[in-house]
Formats: C-alpha cells, structure tokens, sequence
C-alpha cells in the first residue's frame, strides 16, 4: 500500500507537463503587466482563471497562442520552446515556421467569434481543416458536421454568421477551434461580449466538451460558479502575479491570501454566486 501510494506520487512528479511557463515577465513600455509567473499545465487537465480587471490574464493566455512576446521567461509546449528553437544548446528566437508548427497543438476562443461573413458555418469549420491540417474536403465535411452537432448547430449547416445569434456563433468559433484537434484549448472571456440570455447554452458547451474531450482547457473568466464547476484547478491572478492557486473548494471555500479572499467578498456583494 506505502508502495503504491509512493509510485503514485512519484508518477505525479515525473509527468511531462503539457504547458510550462517559467518566469515569464511582460512589460509595455514602462509598465510591468507579469511579474514573474511560474504555471504548469498537465495533459487534460481543466485549468481556469480569475482574477481582477488589468492583472494580466489575457496577456498569459495571448502569449501562448504566439500573439504577444514575453519579456523575458520562457514557454514550452510537450518540452519544446515555443518562443525559441534550441540550436546547438543555445535558444535563439523562433522562425514562422517553428510557430507554425507549435500553434497546430494549441486552439482559442476569444470574446469576438471572428468568423467569415461569407462562408457558411459549414464552410467556416472546414476551411483550416483544408488549408492547414491538408485534409481531404469529405473528411473535413465529416468531421465539421460531427462537431457542429456536438454545439448544437447540425440545422444552420447551411446558415451564415449574419443569421445566427451570438451565442450560436461563439459556438461555431467553438466548433472550428476543437475541428483542429488542439492538445490545449485556450477560452478568453467567451461569454463576454453575449446578452446575458445567451450566456448560458455557450458555457453549458463548454461544460460538455470539458467531459468529453481529453483536451487540456486554460479558461480565463469572470464566471465564478462556472469555473467551479468545469475546473480541476482555480488560478488567482493579480497585480501580474499568481497569488494563490488550488482546487475549487480550496479557492472558494477556503482562500487563504487577503486579495483572494477581498476580490471574492467583492465578487459575491455584486453578484448572485
Ligand atoms: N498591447 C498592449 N499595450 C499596452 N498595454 C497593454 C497591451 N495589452 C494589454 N495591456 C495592458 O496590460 C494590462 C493587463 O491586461 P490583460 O488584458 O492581460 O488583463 P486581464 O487580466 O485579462 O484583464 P480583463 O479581465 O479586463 O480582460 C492592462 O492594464 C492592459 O491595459
């Protein structure tokens, strides 16, 4: 039994990481958004994270989809730099084509869906299929239609954006993200721009998927009950640092630091959680 539970936690500890940010710091000009930020997520797990206004969220999660550069730190995606390439042991800054292939293992969704206004919802979910991943056109059909119909949308096959509400349409942007079969799906504010009725069937998508699919998940949200519920593991973000982390019920039910426990009291005196 000692055996066993020693061989578990020594698995636990040997486990390759899927993400690992090490020390990242970002500045815009004088101004230092992330200070110093150590985060490691493990293959599928379900990650989320709060945190105030301005702490710097976003910017974590834009840095692994390549769009903003780290100061300095470095990322690695399954052991390999994202940000750099090892040559020689020494790690120069990455070429369009080393982003090009470390993107193929990371899919996002933003507040703002971004889909082709003159595409169907069908054609939106094929076209990277096609002209990215090289797959055939029937089985980019096949496999766009199986995950239109896993978001509920296998009527509006045929529909363009135009017609779709907005909840349907961040479900498309869902759908043609997870088409792409990504190792880490990133979700930034998804719910954000939406009426507030229509918040719901786009988290309980998410809610779905997060069951289904082994994918590991880095979700950035203001939707505290939602994040309980899709989580394995809270991160508290402010002022550009982790400040706490941990299981849901750790970070709900017991935080320990002031500005968690301050951000938490203020985030239930105006809402309903
Ligand atoms: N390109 C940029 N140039 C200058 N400042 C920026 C840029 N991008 C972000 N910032 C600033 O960096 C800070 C952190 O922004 P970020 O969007 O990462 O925070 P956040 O925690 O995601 O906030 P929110 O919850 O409001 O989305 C903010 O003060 C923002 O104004």
């Amino acid at each position: 039994m000692v055996s066993t539970e020693r061989n578990i936690e020594s698995d636990k500890l040997t486990e390759k990481s899927l993400v690992e940010y090490h020390n990242i710091c970002k500045s815009f000009g004088d101004v230092e958004i992330l200070r110093g930020v150590d985060l490691q997520v493990q293959p599928g797990e379900k990650v989320a994270i709060i945190g105030p206004s301005g702490s710097g969220k976003t910017t974590l999660a834009r840095m692994l989809m390549t769009l903003e550069k780290p100061t300095s730190g470095t990322i690695k995606i399954n052991g390999e730099h994202l940000w750099h390439e090892e040559i020689d042991g020494k790690l120069i800054p990455a070429s369009e084509k080393h982003f090009r292939k470390m993107r193929g293992d990371i899919g996002m969704v933003f507040q703002q869906y971004n889909l082709f206004p003159h595409m169907t919802i069908l054609q939106n979910v094929m076209e990277a299929q096609i002209c990215v991943l090289r797959r055939e056109k029937k089985e980019a059909r096949d496999r766009a239609i199986e995950m239109l119909t896993k978001v509920g949308l296998e009527n509006k096959l045929e529909a363009y954006p135009a017609n779709l509400s907005g909840g349907q349409q961040q479900r498309v942007a869902i759908a043609r993200a997870l088409v792409m079969k990504p190792k880490i799906m990133l979700f930034d504010e998804v719910t954000a721009a939406l009426d507030p009725e229509l918040v719901g069937e786009v988290l309980q998508v998410i809610r779905e998927i997060a069951k289904e699919e082994d994918m590991a998940m880095l979700l950035i949200t203001h939707e505290m009950e939602f994040a309980r519920q899709i989580a394995d593991r809270i991160i508290f973000m402010a002022d550009g640092v982790i400040v706490e982390q941990g299981t849901p019920n750790q970070i709900f039910l017991h935080p320990k630091h002031e500005r968690t426990i301050e951000f938490l009291q203020r985030f239930r005196a105006s809402s309903f959680f």
